[in-house]
């Protein structure tokens, strides 16, 4: 494809090569149309992504992804060259107008033909498909476009008293800090985490990695965020957790980088069902694996009831999730939850290794593979997620939900 552009880059007829005064004039033009001085669409455009040829609807970006993609071309530290420009245009044109049907200009409108060509190089591409390329070239320039950002900059992006995020080696972390309360997850640590999310989504690191401070990894949602409704709110409480849960694993679902579980201790809950939806999960041996939802008048959450059965079985997911086995790291493993199992004494110090250097891969690469392996099931799963969280809600409202939690809060039981 890019060599397909070149000769309408340079206003060349193909083959035949350029006197030095018509590529001067090509020069010039190019340099007043690409920097501005033109008006007309390719001002509206920005940035697109290489031709990947994957074709057909079940590939397609969503208009909100193509008019977020033209948003962030503008925000682009760089100028991605008159090349890719024309790709950019190319694609935004296809993407908003179909096939190439306007007379093509003549040889020596030089600039217009350049633009011409490359819209009319993409033929019938059907326009789902350049909407899509259009949102991938403009990722991968955000992405390069990002990495420029000075390492001092780029060391430290939040910090809170139970969250503490970080970025350093191309690998930005999110830290679960609460330990005495075993990590458990308060609402305002599901909002940070999902701001934390958003925000890697789009800076200069490559993976992503979600971890626990302490003995454990996580204990799941914390019970005490049941505490002290008034009874009259408990409907309404319960709605705006569904909303809160959907969101929240909505955020998982779409992250478009590598992410990466560093399961340092024990994880229970919630904590246990998004794994499914990271790419590789690496826990310690001190780890265990426990989803104790009908020991809580609870169901399933983060698309479990639906990755689960898929990834173990559902007999081994009907254990998990309707009997609450606990499973040990080496069980884990063996359903294909874990991916890697390492001594405790050496957990952090091999995972690091392993993650610094996945962290030097080119990103835009890594961040394709995982949309071509995610994509198809992406719409699946918001389905789920949305059938979960509704269902969650009646849940919460049960007597044998809220008896588990009033047993748990007035220290009658524990897992
Ligand atoms: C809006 C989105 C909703 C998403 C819904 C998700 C569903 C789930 O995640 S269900 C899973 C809920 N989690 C639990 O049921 C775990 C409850 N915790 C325990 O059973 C135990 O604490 C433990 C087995 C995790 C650990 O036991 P251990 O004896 O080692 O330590 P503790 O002394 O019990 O814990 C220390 C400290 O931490 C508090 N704590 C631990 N986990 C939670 C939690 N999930 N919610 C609230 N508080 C928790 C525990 O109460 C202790 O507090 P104190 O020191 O103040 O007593």
């Amino acid at each position: 494809m890019m060599s397909r552009l070149l000769p309408a880059v340079s206003g060349r007829v193909p083959g035949v090569p350029p006197t030095p005064a018509m590529a001067r004039v090509v020069g010039l033009l190019a340099h007043r149309w690409f920097s501005g001085a033109f008006r007309g669409p390719l001002q509206v455009i920005r940035c697109p992504a290489p031709q990947l040829h994957v074709s057909g609807p079940a590939m397609a970006a969503s208009q909100e992804d193509f008019a977020k993609a033209m948003n962030q071309v503008k925000l682009l530290k760089e100028d991605p060259g008159n090349e890719v420009k024309l790709k950019l245009y190319a694609l935004y044109k296809q993407a908003t107008e179909g096939p190439c049907n306007a007379p093509k200009p003549g040889m020596l409108d030089f600039i217009l033909k350049a633009k011409w060509d490359a819209w009319n190089a993409l033929g019938n591409l059907p326009k789902e498909t350049a909407r899509q390329n259009y949102v991938d070239l403009v990722s991968s320039l955000s992405a390069s476009s990002c990495s420029q950002v000075t390492p001092a900059a780029d060391k430290k992006q939040a910090e809170s008293d139970s969250l503490v995020v970080t970025s350093e080696d191309g690998i930005t972390t999110i830290r679960l800090n609460r330990p005495a309360k075993k990590n458990a997850l308060t609402t305002q640590m599901y909002r940070d985490i999902m701001r934390a999310l958003e925000a890697a989504s789009e800076d200069s690191s490559r993976i992503t990695v979600l971890t626990g401070s302490g003995d454990y990894y996580c204990s799941g949602n914390d019970l005490s965020n049941f505490k002290d409704i008034p009874p009259d709110k408990v409907e309404e409480r319960a709605q705006s957790s569904a909303v809160l849960l959907r969101d929240f694993v909505d955020c998982f679902i779409d992250f478009p980088k590598p992410l990466i579980a560093v399961v340092n201790g024990p994880a229970v809950g919630i904590s246990v069902t998004l794994l499914g939806l990271f790419d590789v999960v690496y826990a310690s041996d001190r780890a265990t694996f426990h989803t104790p939802f009908s020991h809580l008048g609870q169901s399933p959450e983060g698309c479990s009831s639906y990755i689960f059965p898929k990834m173990m079985g559902p007999s081994k997911a009907a254990e998990m999730l309707i009997f609450g086995k606990k499973l040990t790291a080496r069980e884990a493993l063996a359903q294909g939850l874990v991916t890697a199992v390492f001594p405790d004494d050496t957990f952090q110090k091999e995972v690091w290794a392993r993650l610094k250097a996945y962290a030097k891969l080119p990103p835009n690469a890594m961040r394709i593979a995982k949309r071509l392996m995610r994509h198809q099931e992406k719409e699946k799963l918001h389905a789920v997620n949305a059938e979960e969280s509704r269902v969650l809600a009646e849940r919460w409202v049960s007597d044998e939900c809220i008896t588990a939690i009033v047993a748990f809060l007035s220290k009658k039981a524990k897992l």
